[in-house]
């Protein structure tokens, strides 16, 4: 089944190119960037891989960004993503990045920006993989240097398909970022958001309304409340699921307790997607194998969740 889902054609719609950096990468970045690093090796580190909530996994993902210093270090995380994204047939990717984790570090937002870009365009030329990429705005941070993250895209427009919003999220309500996502709008940017992944449904609702999003990413929490869910089915709102991220971040304890199924069955549109597949333990394949593992899941509805990610295509 591994290899039949792996060569399934599908979109990824959900994936923070900081939580593809590999522990390999990461130790090859901090070397040539000669960065000392808490950890005396790759096992240790991947064996700090162990959250019990969202907020014990950004504390180190945060952590492990530093060693991204130079565009040649953001084009070869990207780079490695996408080869990924090739061997296991990921015809398209809408990935996010966070600018504000690095231009707080002193990188300048072009650096970020260029290295990635590069990528991205090789990743067409030479890979055949189509992608647009989502600027997402930390949510633990203030709207004002959400305003301030703005302003430094808005002369690089055409370089973004869409505004996202993530980090922690309890405490954090997509009503403290309406009035940026308001501007970007109405600078013409598409808007999607985390909501629902840790956070209650009342984060979702807001989420549609106040920022007026075209897809939701996570969502899973959408199923405590029946008027949210038949609301997501009439109008086919997408959920970018991330099922290993979940147990993971122990929002379910187990993958044979994951609802996304569920929601498939009553009519969801409901993707599967890796989120941050280096610290989570695997990317999309792995993601459709662990449903085929723990919940059973046929290659019918396999072929629907793929087909799902994409008509869910933002482009
Ligand atoms: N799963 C997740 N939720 C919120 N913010 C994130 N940033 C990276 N991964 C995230
Ligand atoms: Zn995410």
């Amino acid at each position: 089944m591994y290899d039949w889902l792996n060569a399934l054609p599908k979109a990824e719609l959900h994936l923070h190119l900081e939580g593809s950096l590999e522990p390999e990468l990461l130790f090859a970045l901090a070397e040539r960037n000669k960065i000392a690093l808490p950890w005396d090796d790759v096992e240790t580190l991947r064996s700090a891989y162990a959250f019990n909530n969202l907020q014990e996994f950004l504390d180190l993902y945060y952590q492990g960004a530093d060693v991204l210093r130079t565009e040649q270090d953001f084009y070869d995380l990207t780079w490695a993503y996408l080869q990924r994204c090739k061997a296991q047939n990921v015809v398209h990717t809408e990935p996010f990045f966070d600018p504000q984790t690095h231009t707080d570090r002193g990188i300048p937002f072009e650096v970020v920006l260029n290295g990635i870009n590069q990528a991205l365009k090789d990743g067409r030329d030479q890979l055949g993989i189509s992608s647009g990429l989502i600027l997402s705005f930390l949510r633990h941070l203030s709207e004002e240097e959400a305003h301030k993250t703005l302003d430094q895209a808005l002369p690089f427009r055409d370089a973004f398909i869409a505004v996202g919003l993530d980090s922690s999220e309890m405490g954090h309500p997509p009503s403290k970022f309406q009035r940026v996502f308001d501007r970007a709008r109405s600078e013409g940017f598409v808007a999607v958001a985390h909501a629902g992944e840790e956070g209650p449904p009342e984060y979702i609702w807001e989420a549609l309304d106040l920022l007026h999003i075209k897809r939701i990413d996570h969502g899973v929490r959408a199923i405590e409340d029946e008027r949210l869910m038949q609301r997501i089915i009439d109008e086919q709102i997408p959920l970018t699921v991330c099922p290993l991220s979940n147990t993971k971040l122990c929002v379910f304890d187990h993958m044979s307790q994951h609802n996304i199924l569920d929601m498939l069955e009553r009519g969801v549109k409901v993707t599967v997607n890796s989120d941050d597949p280096a610290y989570f333990g695997g990317y999309v394949t792995e993601n459709f194998h662990a449903l085929h593992t723990h919940l059973g899941m046929t290659e019918d509805q396999a072929r629907r969740l793929a087909q799902n990610s994409l008509d869910a295509r933002l482009v």
